[in-house]
């Protein structure tokens, strides 16, 4: 197995609070890894650690090693604007730009210094992105005026004019109906050829329909009185779902508590 990210014992406060402790999993190129867990175990605060989102929380602080394709993300001469172009992110609700639909795509592409065939970059993203049919008609309407479904269509279409290795996505489908969730995920399945994906879900379902593996994190109590997360069992999605090993991931998985 091939990991093209990689965390090795991943500590990440916010301000002098621990709010997840050593975290150690190594994601496979061209799979697709689900985070699961309860509310506030650290599944977004981790997600955000792999293209150093967490640079832009000012109290947030990032210890261990996160590596992508061997090297160390937070190296000194890692450009973070390049991390994020190179490691792409589509978060819950949908967030297209107030801009035309062509524009939503063709903005990041030129900011990226994007120089080949704008239209067919646009036509391409959109088409993997499963919206073409959709919007081909009307490319230069507000992206605003979509269904929430396309919406966030449209942004993984936008992630995906940026030519990312990686796209992380954060409950991308949790603002969206069941007809918009399924089409997302047969998406996912598609893209999983080009891209790797990390997604965080808090739908076990769509975990165990979608992913190849799954990671389970849980949070237990400090001393302080607050809490800490951290990874309780990582493993191929049927071992999470059928097999697991640890008690706890046996009874979130089966409903009994999250
Ligand atoms: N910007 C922040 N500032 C301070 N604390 C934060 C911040 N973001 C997250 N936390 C804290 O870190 C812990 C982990 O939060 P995180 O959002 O990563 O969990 P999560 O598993 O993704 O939760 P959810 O499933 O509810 O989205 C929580 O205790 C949360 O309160």
């Amino acid at each position: 197995m091939t990991a093209i990210l990689s965390a090795k014992s991943v500590n990440v406060y916010y301000g002098s609070t621990l709010a997840v402790r050593d975290v150690s999993l190594d994601i496979p190129k061209n799979q697709i890894v689900a985070f699961i867990g309860p509310s506030g175990c650290g599944k977004s605060t981790i997600l955000r650690c792999f293209n150093r989102l967490n640079d832009l929380i000012p109290s947030a602080r990032v210890e261990g090693l996160v590596t992508f394709q061997g090297s160390d993300l937070y190296a000194k001469v890692m450009d973070p604007v390049e991390v994020r172009r190179r490691i792409g992110m589509v978060f819950q609700k949908p967030n297209p730009f107030p801009k035309s639909i062509y524009d939503n795509i063709a903005f990041g592409a030129r900011v990226n210094g994007y120089r080949g065939n704008m239209d067919e970059l646009v036509e391409q993203s959109i088409q993997q992105a499963a919206l073409w049919d959709e919007v081909k008609d009307k490319l230069k309407e507000s992206g605003l005026s979509l269904s929430g479904g396309q919406q966030q269509r449209l942004c993984i279409a936008r992630a995906i004019a940026i030519q990312p290795e990686i796209i992380l996505m954060d409950e991308p489908c949790s603002a969206l109906d069941p007809i918009s969730t399924l089409r997302i995920e047969e998406l996912l399945r598609e893209l999983k050829e080009r891209f790797t994906i990390v997604i965080v879900t808090h739908n076990m379902q769509q975990a165990s329909r979608i992913s190849d593996r799954t990671a389970f994190f849980n949070a237990e109590p400090t001393p302080k009185g607050g809490k800490v997360g951290y990874l309780v069992e990582y493993d191929t999605t049927d071992s999470i779902f059928q097999s697991p090993r640890e008690q706890s991931t046996k009874e979130y998985v089966s409903g009994r508590f999250g």
